[in-house]
């Protein structure tokens, strides 16, 4: 679904990717764990189309995504999530949802002006899928509320929700458990499962919370200065000397 072969990313004379290599499979739910610094949101802003990466290549269903700009790259189904929450927060938590479908439609301009019955067709199903969205992630009371007022695990997940919508290949969450409470990660476990068997989407998380991470995740890619250092299941990865020592440098 997902191949990415030897990446890599310079910022002038750093090398924050180098050569790093990825295989997400269809519904597969892989995580990039790593201390910080080691280059995990930078492969995530090459994969999603925020950066050109200098090296290697991204390819999705076999087809090159790599230096194609993240709205293309949104556009082909691969969406993500931001470290900090990004969401329009001037808005409401409906119009989030409404505004992230009209970005893949673009829907036609003329279309709205003159009120078509196809575009009055599809601003209903539109709000069908909004609705759904909302009920989905337990926003429903929440659906007029401007987005900034909600609290912050509500705003995680209508940003799931605001890429889930767009009927994503991949998702991509980067550190989605930062600043849940006990409950709320346990609940985001579950989520996460939860959208790769009802909507067979593959999932590609960075993450720091270990616990969210070996729950969660079928495989696990760790990363250290930029490199590549171990790849395999939770329980592999977790008894790899390696992985422990760049832990352990870490603390
Ligand atoms: N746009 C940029 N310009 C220059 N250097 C950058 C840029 N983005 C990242 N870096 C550098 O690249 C390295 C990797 O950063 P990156 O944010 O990818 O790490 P990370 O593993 O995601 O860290 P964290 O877990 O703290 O989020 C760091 O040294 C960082 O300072």
């Amino acid at each position: 679904m997902l191949d990415v072969k030897d990446l890599s990313m310079r910022f002038g004379g750093l090398l924050a990717v180098d050569g790093v290599s990825l295989e997400l499979g269809e519904k597969q739910i892989l995580a990039i764990i790593g201390p910080n610094g080691a280059g995990k949101t930078t492969v995530f802003n090459c994969i999603s189309g925020f950066y050109n990466p200098t090296g290697g290549s991204i390819l999705l269903q076999n087809t090159s995504i790599a230096g194609l700009g993240s709205h293309t790259v949104a556009r082909k189904g691969v969406v993500r999530t931001f470290q900090n929450v990004r969401l329009f927060k001037k808005m409401t938590v409906l119009e989030n949802l409404l505004v992230a479908q009209h970005q893949k439609n673009r829907a036609s301009v003329l279309a709205g002006l003159f009120n078509t019955p196809s575009f009055r067709r599809q601003e209903a199903e539109s709000i069908e899928r909004s609705l759904h969205w909302l009920d989905y992630m337990g926003l429903r009371d929440f659906a007029n509320r401007e987005a900034g007022n909600l609290a912050y695990g509500h705003q995680r997940r209508l940003e799931i929700a605001r890429c889930m919508i767009t009927e994503p290949k991949v998702l991509m969450l980067d550190e989605p458990a930062a600043g849940l409470n006990p409950q709320e990660k346990l609940d985001l476990q579950a989520l996460i499962r939860q959208l790769r068997d009802q909507y067979g989407v593959a999932i590609l998380l960075i993450e720091h919370d270990m616990g969210l991470v070996m729950g969660v995740s079928e495989r696990i890619t760790v990363m250290e200065y930029g490199k590549p250092i171990a790849h395999g299941t939770p329980e592999e990865v977790r008894n790899n000397e390696r992985v422990i020592k760049a832990y352990l440098g870490e603390a």
